[in-house]
């Protein structure tokens, strides 16, 4: 592939990267949204017969207050990830002109886990969302070991390749744990939905592959509860909050309600060795909680149980 004088500019795109041209990328339809800007699924075509591969989009708007540096990182990060549990990524595509670059990755049909398990809520066994949590697990376990902190894991960045596959979606807040620190600290408080965040985060800014553990479990939370809006993380936290929300921030108020050991009550008819698991993430003191590898164990011996 032959170096672009863009992706000189942009220096990002070593010469093993794949360079997808824009006058062969074809816009089908919107995605979604998501932390830079937007996702758009498209037709790589360079045969222009229509039988070239789907892909998904991620567009950076640079008016959006992304930047293009934090977009160059999220695209680095992915670039290297190798897993069968992580979207996979495939290039990246520079439009000329208007500076402006995107990041091309493999199109997963059956879209996001949170639509995808209210839609089909009504014919997935436990077994199937115990399936799901152990490759969300085992996926986490590969970033882990990358020393990436996801910071955002919840049930809509978790897309869905088929009906026995999910994968890891979304690193527009991942950071690179430095190498000689476990956890990372925020200059001042992110962009990570509060009703996910483990108390550390909520009163530290600390992020670490044990905030990612407790987030884990939120996901567990959503999943078992089959996404449903009614009863989500957020709902059930401003429910238990209440609508006198005076002075004290939200934050102030979910922090205290988790120092005083309140969470989120178990999902209708979840299986109680499952509401545990749940628990066990959401231990107030992060040293105590699991690994991904502890509970990727105990959601498979789960599985074999399921028999
Ligand atoms: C990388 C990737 C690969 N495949 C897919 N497949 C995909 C297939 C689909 F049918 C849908 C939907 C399903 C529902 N109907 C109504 C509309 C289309 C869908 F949303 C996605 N999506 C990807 N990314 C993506 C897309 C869209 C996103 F909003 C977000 N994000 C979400 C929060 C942060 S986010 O930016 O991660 C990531």
């Amino acid at each position: 592939v032959t170096q672009s004088p863009m992706s000189k500019a942009f220096n990002l795109v070593p010469h093993d990267q794949t360079l997808f041209e824009e006058r062969h990328l074809c816009y089908i339809s919107p995605l979604g949204k998501g932390n830079f800007g937007c996702v758009e699924l498209c037709r790589y075509d360079p045969l222009g017969d229509n039988t070239g591969e789907l892909v998904a989009v991620k567009k950076l708007q640079p008016n959006k207050g992304s930047n293009l540096e934090d977009f160059q990182k999220e695209v680095k990060m992915l670039s290297v990830l190798h897993c069968d549990y992580i979207v996979k990524y495939r290039g990246v595509c520079y439009s000329m002109g208007r500076l402006s670059m995107s990041l091309v990755m493999e199109y997963l049909p059956y879209g996001s886990l949170t639509g995808y398990v209210w839609t089909n809520r009504h014919n997935i066994t436990t077994r199937r969302m115990l399936l799901f949590s152990s490759q969300i697990c085992k996926g986490m376990e590969y970033l882990q070991m990358q020393r990436y902190v996801h910071r955002d894991l919840a049930a809509r960045n978790i897309l869905v390749a088929n009906e026995s596959l999910v994968k890891i979606a979304d690193f527009g807040l991942t950071k690179v744990l430095p190498f000689d620190k476990e956890y990372y600290r925020l200059s001042q408080p992110g962009q990570s939905p509060l009703f996910w965040l483990a108390p550390e985060c909520l009163n530290e800014n600390k992020f670490s592959h044990k905030s990612d553990v407790w987030s884990f479990g939120i996901v567990l939370h959503e999943l078992f509860s089959y996404c449903d809006n009614s009863i989500n993380p957020k709902r059930l936290c401003l429910q238990e909050i209440g609508q006198n929300v005076q002075g004290t921030s939200l934050s102030m108020h979910l922090a205290n309600m988790l120092a005083s050991n309140w969470r989120l009550p178990a999902p209708p008819n979840c299986p109680l060795q499952v509401y545990s698991l749940m628990k066990d993430c959401w231990t107030y003191d992060f040293d105590k909680r699991p690994s991904f590898s502890d509970l990727s164990k105990k959601v498979e011996n789960m599985i074999q149980d399921d028999r």
